[in-house]
């Protein structure tokens, strides 16, 4: 269990919305404000003046927002008009959260108030939803003339609501509670009547004559009306249905919401709050089960209705629904006298349900349901797409009314984190702070990394408090972000909660204990009892049954299998290679199509295309198998590939109106075909300033430099550690050099598919250079020793050490030197005293440096695990060089090597001591995998 005490302070201590920022924060652009300017005569000229001032300038807002409009009074400043519309919007809509500390018996109080309100005569005359409810009731021809049901009072006006939560906070989930207290209201004023604890209605007549003149308004419109609405059943083994209503001009729409529940008539309907969009008239309706007294504590009858619970129904709108219940977007608005009514389709019955999922919202606002992926990391604003993990996780938290979590940031400074991480530690004031790290596991054998004492780190924390048992903490996380901007350090925490909460909502069956593992290992502190209890009603949205597969594609036929072993699409590719591909880091732009296909080809139905979709490449942005189809593209390439079905929900969220036909077909031996187009690649920030900045590029001077390198030592034989795509290999093959024999080692499948390609094309192609003599590479780890690239003429890192954890960076020197041997070996990695110089850049491409200029330095590249000053690089190339008996000596490029703050890319050339080594090696360890392979001319391609 988690502490509460220190929370329920800052909580407190949140600041009310101011009221435009309420509005913004409620309908965004929705809300538009207009100024008009009026001139006002002034009564007494002010003496004194240079100028009599006659007139006074003005300002009145009108303020539109979907379901209402306001025009504030004229005042002397633009903001105060807008000010006071916004306000007065907030007071129509009834939307400020509760009303201001008020006590039970003083919500009592309004609530009877606001309930006369209704029934006075003038109220008919004004625009607000509850009026047209009325003036159809004026028009009945049977003994309820003038009556309505109470529950449509609730429906119909928010501040009722949240008077009822007042009096009994239970009232926001439960509308048959709402009722019951609407009735208790009602019984104190002499104002209303209640009929049959169903009707209400005003106590006396309306003045002779003024039922006449109601009549006379337009109340419904057109005559026959059909609107397509949903039937959810309350067994969730029976399927959601669409169905008609049918509406004619004499009839009240409730009568035929009752029919369609087989109800007596509209007072037993009872109605939900809206759903979905703020602008929206969509509701859930059901019957009453029984007679609606809840306010006494009858366990017995609420054992009965917890049976009846419309678990899916309940879910949608956060209140209780029982039986069955139709979900219709229908009704007055605040806007016109005019009944309001639109279709809803199957379709946007389960867009809701996804938009509840701590992902859907981004798939849904991204308008790629099949294809995006809730990011695994959140690396840089410039690159985020769609939402940001901050907005979602208010909005997941928002639509389980859970309260909004708190975000709090403490920046530590480098003697923070060194003492924070590490046991050996000096701390004086004139010394840097460290860290030693240990080499080799050997504690006498120890790499110093120092700090700047100025190198930020931000400790973001996240908690989110039950709204219900405030100040309960139901998710605590804490998680540091190193040299970030602190809005990074906020939104990578929020995606780390939302990741979490999405695990759950996928595997709603997972045991409890592994989803907390899973929690504890990202510093995520959860009090799962109480999230659980929570998160209660979304247990059906969540359950199985609701994300249960339609039958995977079984008889899937080899032609059809998507993904091979290795995790790679097999996709057919079209159109010639541009040379220009997608590495981790960039953002692509694709246009796609997804179609549902039938094997036989008797289903063919387009469920989502995009025309341009850009998406950062290596943070999990898309499904697997299309991030690894448009790893293959090169730009203006397309290419096909199929994959199984995913969940049915989801296929009919994307669905749109085809989802009531794909509801009803058989989905046997069915899967889905994507057609893919890369249409432009974005690079990497650390290569788009590399290119922005350099002339030539750096990495094209790292090359130059390899080269003089290997002709000054008349190398044949060169192996390129964390070879990536192959940049090197290629380049080298336009070079003239004496090398026989090239190879290349990554991690990387995908790159190294993409080096295969390269390497392939030029080697079978081009007239090269007859010195080559066998080309390789290799899949592999550069920190395990494979004795087939033992004792090679030269070895290159480039730009390679820093993508690995300094601890692995360190191995990789012991073995590369003392295992694998080469004569001269070349690393280069990033100097992070040039960092300054690059963030102050005003030619950067990208707007993420110029962004936070009193920001601490930070890394080139999200993917740096880190990134040394010249000293740390020379020290830890001098203690590698001094064990295994090499000399070293220090060079760079970008920049120059005589002024501070030395080469922006910095480079330690690495010389065996010896030509010959002491001991051969004699064993034959092979760990690596061989993907390609040319031998001169004859080609063996894995
Ligand atoms: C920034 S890229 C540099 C690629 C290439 N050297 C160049 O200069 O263009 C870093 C590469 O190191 C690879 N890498 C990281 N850790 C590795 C490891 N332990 N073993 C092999 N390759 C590794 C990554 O897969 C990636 O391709
Ligand atoms: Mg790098």
């Amino acid at each position: 269990m988690l502490e509460t005490e220190e929370i329920s302070k800052v909580a407190m201590e949140q600041p009310a919305l101011a009221p435009k920022a309420f509005i913004h924060q409620k309908f965004g652009s929705k809300a538009l404000y207009r100024i008009e300017e009026i001139k006002q005569p002034i009564e007494t000229s002010c003496s004194g003046l240079p100028f009599a001032q006659n007139v006074q300038c003005l300002y009145i807002c009108h303020l539109d927002l979907p379901e209402l409009s306001v025009r504030s009074d004229p005042f002397p400043r633009k903001k105060d008009a807008e000010h006071a519309a916004a306000k007065m919007a907030i007071e129509k809509l009834g939307l400020q959260s509760k009303p201001n500390n008020l006590t039970p018996q003083e919500a009592l109080g309004e609530l009877v108030g606001r309930l006369n309100g209704f029934f006075t005569d003038e109220f008919l005359f004004s625009i607000h939803p509850l009026a047209g409810h009325i003036k159809v009731a004026l028009r009945r021809a049977d003994d309820h003339v003038g009556m309505i049901p109470i529950s449509i009072v609730a429906g119909c006006d928010v501040k009722v609501n949240n008077l009822c939560k007042v009096l009994n906070p239970k009232a926001a989930s439960d509308p048959l509670l709402v009722v019951s207290l609407i009735i208790r209201a009602a019984q104190m004023s002499t104002a209303i009547l209640i009929c049959n604890e169903r009707w209400i209605c005003k106590q006396g007549s309306y003045p002779a004559g003024f039922s006449q003149s109601v009549k006379n308004l337009a109340v419904v419109s057109a005559e026959n009306m059909h609107v397509k609405a949903l039937f959810i059943p309350l067994s969730c083994d029976k399927v959601v249905e669409t169905l008609t209503l049918n509406f004619s001009e004499s009839q009240y729409y409730m009568e035929e919401i009752a029919r369609k529940l087989h109800s007596a008539d509209s007072s037993h309907i009872v109605v939900s709050r809206t759903v979905g969009k703020a602008a929206s008239e969509m509701r859930l309706y059901f019957s009453a089960p029984g007679v609606p007294d809840r306010t006494s504590d009858n366990v017995e009858r609420n054992v009965n209705l917890d049976m009846s619970l419309n678990e899916r129904a309940s879910y949608l709108c956060g209140q209780n629904v029982y039986g069955d219940a139709i979900m219709a977007n229908i009704g007055y608005t605040w806007k016109s006298t005019d009944l309001f009514y639109e279709d809803i389709s199957l379709s946007s019955y389960y867009r809701l349900i996804l938009g509840k999922l701590p992902d859907g919202n981004y798939k849904l606002s991204r308008g790629a349901i099949l294809a995006a992926e809730l990011p695994t990391m959140y690396t840089i604003r410039s690159n985020w797409r769609g939402p940001t993990p901050r907005e979602l996780l208010c909005a997941f938290c928002r639509q389980h009314q859970l309260a909004e979590p708190l975000f709090s940031i403490k920046s530590l400074d480098g003697a923070e984190i060194a003492r924070e991480h590490c046991e050996f530690k000096i701390m004086s004031k004139s010394e840097r702070p460290y860290i030693d790290v240990k080499v080799n596991g050997s504690k006498s054998d120890l790499h110093r990394i120092e700090f700047d004492r100025a190198t930020s780190t931000f400790r973001c924390e996240v908690k989110i408090i039950s709204k219900k048992r405030f100040p309960l903490v139901l998710i605590k996380c804490s998680f540091d972000d190193t040299h970030r901007k602190e809005s990074d350090a906020v939104q990578s925490a929020a995606l780390k909660v939302l990741s979490w909460l999405n695990m759950y909502s996928r595997q709603p069956d997972i045991p409890m204990e592994s989803l907390l593992e899973f929690a504890h290992a990202d510093n995520i502190i959860v009090s799962s009892k109480d999230l659980l209890s929570e998160l209660s009603t979304c247990s059906s949205a969540y359950d199985t049954k609701m994300r249960k597969n339609f039958s995977l594609v079984s008889s899937c036929t080899a032609r059809h299998r998507a993904v091979c072993d290795k995790g790679m699409v097999l996709c057919k590719i079209d159109g010639p290679d541009s040379g220009i591909f997608a590495t981790p880091g960039s953002v692509a732009s694709i246009s796609y199509a997804v179609v549902l296909m039938k094997a036989d080809s008797s289903l063919k139905e387009v469920l989502e295309s995009n025309d341009e979709f850009e998406f950062e490449m290596g943070v999990g942005a898309v499904i697997n198998e299309l991030e690894s189809c448009v790893s293959q593209l090169t730009v203006n390439q397309s290419a096909q590939f199929i994959v199984e079905l995913p969940s049915r929900d989801l296929i009919l969220s994307a669905a749109g109106p085809s989802a009531k036909f794909i509801s009803q077909s058989s989905l046997h031996d069915c899967f889905l075909e994507f057609s893919v187009k890369l249409l432009q690649v974005m690079d990497p920030l650390e290569d788009r300033i590399e290119q922005a900045l350099f002339s030539p590029p750096l990495s094209k001077q790292r090359l130059e430099f390899a080269v003089e390198r290997i002709n000054e030592l008349h190398a044949t034989s060169l192996v390129d550690f964390g070879c990536g795509s192959g940049c090197l290999l290629d380049s080298l093959l336009d070079h003239t050099t004496t090398l026989e024999k090239i190879a290349g080692v990554d991690i990387s499948r995908k790159s190294l598919m993409r080096a295969a390609k390269v390497l392939h094309l030029k080697l079978s192609t081009t007239p090269i250079r007859k010195s080559i003599r066998s080309a390789v590479l290799y899949d592999g780890s550069i920190t395990n020793f494979d004795s087939r690239l033992h004792e090679f003429d030269i070895a290159t890192c480039l730009e390679v050490i820093e993508h690995m954890e300094e601890d692995q960076a360190c191995l990789f020197g012991d073995i590369v030197l003392s295992l694998f041997c080469p004569i001269v070996l070349i690393v280069s990695t990033p100097n992070y005293e040039y960092n300054p110089i690059l963030q102050r850049s005003s030619v950067l491409p990208s707007r993420e440096y110029s962004e936070d200029k009193a920001a601490s330095v930070r890394f080139r590249n999200h993917d740096h695990k880190f990134e040394w000053t010249r000293e740390q690089f020379q020290l830890w190339a001098n203690n590698l060089a001094e064990r295994h008996h090499y000399s070293v000596e220090f060079s760079g490029v970008g920049g120059s090597g005589d002024m501070e703050p030395g080469f922006a890319s910095q480079i330690a050339v690495f010389k065996r001591a010896s030509n010959q080594l002491e001991k051969p090696y004699l064993g034959t360890e092979i760990p690596y995998e061989v993907i390609w392979e040319w031998n001169n001319g004859s080609i063996y391609n894995c």
